[in-house]
């Protein structure tokens, strides 16, 4: 089952082979996504979930980034901040509690937004699921496995000085609540306070890769590109063999 690391495409060099070798533990995650689809948490898909976490401070470029990652690999984007500003509009009875939040800069109860993810990820035909601006706390990554139970495979951290996110967010020119100079201290404060630790987390975990967030657009996903290429020449039947191995899981645990 293993030999997929061996199978990986020779046009990659061998160190960021070593590289993606290392993190090819993520497979295991899988086994916990299919043991939850078992007990009906999320219904059973023809393929394993691949979930990549997409962080970085307010203006760091995750969202330009995501557009790219989609088009480029085909992953479904899924913005929790997009997701709460469409609970606001929609005048959900929550929506008064995020908008709050949101203008405070703080972080909404996780049970609220893994929720809105969790509702996404079902509705979605895509197994491929880029989840940008989340988790931003310990809370909220702890909630994702409690209530999805799955691991990501990949953690994005688009690394990028306080003094050009500024800049960026004051330019956006979106009309976000958020966008202004108070609240954009008060988010830099909440993502060095309970968004760092997460990134160290999964630092630890061998599951992030860092990308420097200054240059152009392009530029910057020149470093992202290799990352999901190196995962995309995982030959298909390996994975085959492991959705196999991973239905006989299921069957014994009925
Ligand atoms: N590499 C870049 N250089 C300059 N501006 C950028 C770059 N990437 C994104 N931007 C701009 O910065 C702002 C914030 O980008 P966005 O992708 O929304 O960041 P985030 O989702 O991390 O808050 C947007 O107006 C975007 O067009
Ligand atoms: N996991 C999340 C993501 C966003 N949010 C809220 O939504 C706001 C906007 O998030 P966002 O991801 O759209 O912001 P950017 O980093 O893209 O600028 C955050 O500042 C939080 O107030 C949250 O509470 N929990
Ligand atoms: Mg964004």
């Amino acid at each position: 089952m293993w030999r997929r690391v061996a199978s990986l495409s020779s046009s990659i060099s061998s160190s960021f082979l070593a590289q993606t070798a290392s993190r090819l533990n993520t497979w295991e995650s899988l086994t916990t996504g299919i043991a939850q689809q078992a007990k009906g948490v999320i219904a059973p898909k023809e393929k394993t979930p691949f979930i990549t976490f997409v962080l970085g401070g307010p203006g760091s470029g995750k969202g330009t980034q995501c557009i790219k990652i989609v088009e480029t690999f085909g992953f479904a984007h899924l913005s929790a901040g997009d997701l709460l500003r469409r609970e606001i509009a929609s005048k959900s009875a929550d929506g008064a509690m995020i908008l709050n939040t949101i203008k405070e800069g703080k972080i909404v109860p996780s049970q609220v937004t893994v929720k809105l993810i969790q509702k996404e990820m079902e509705l979605s035909d895509n197994h491929k699921f880029l989840i940008d601006g989340f988790p931003r706390t310990e809370e909220n990554r702890v909630s994702f496995e409690q209530i999805i139970g799955v691991e990501p495979n990949v953690v994005l951290f688009f690394d990028c000085p306080e003094e050009e996110m500024v800049k960026r967010v004051l330019n956006r020119n979106e009309g976000r609540v958020d966008d202004n100079l108070e609240t954009i201290k008060k988010r830099l404060t909440v993502f060095q306070a309970l968004s760092l630790p997460v990134i160290n987390y999964y630092s630890e975990k061998g599951k992030l890769y860092t990308i420097k967030a200054i240059g152009t657009e392009d530029e910057i996903f020149e470093q992202v590109r290799p990352i999901f290429a190196a995962f995309e020449a995982i030959p298909l039947n390996t994975r085959w063999n492991w959705n196999i191995s991973a239905l006989v899981v299921v069957i014994d645990m009925s």
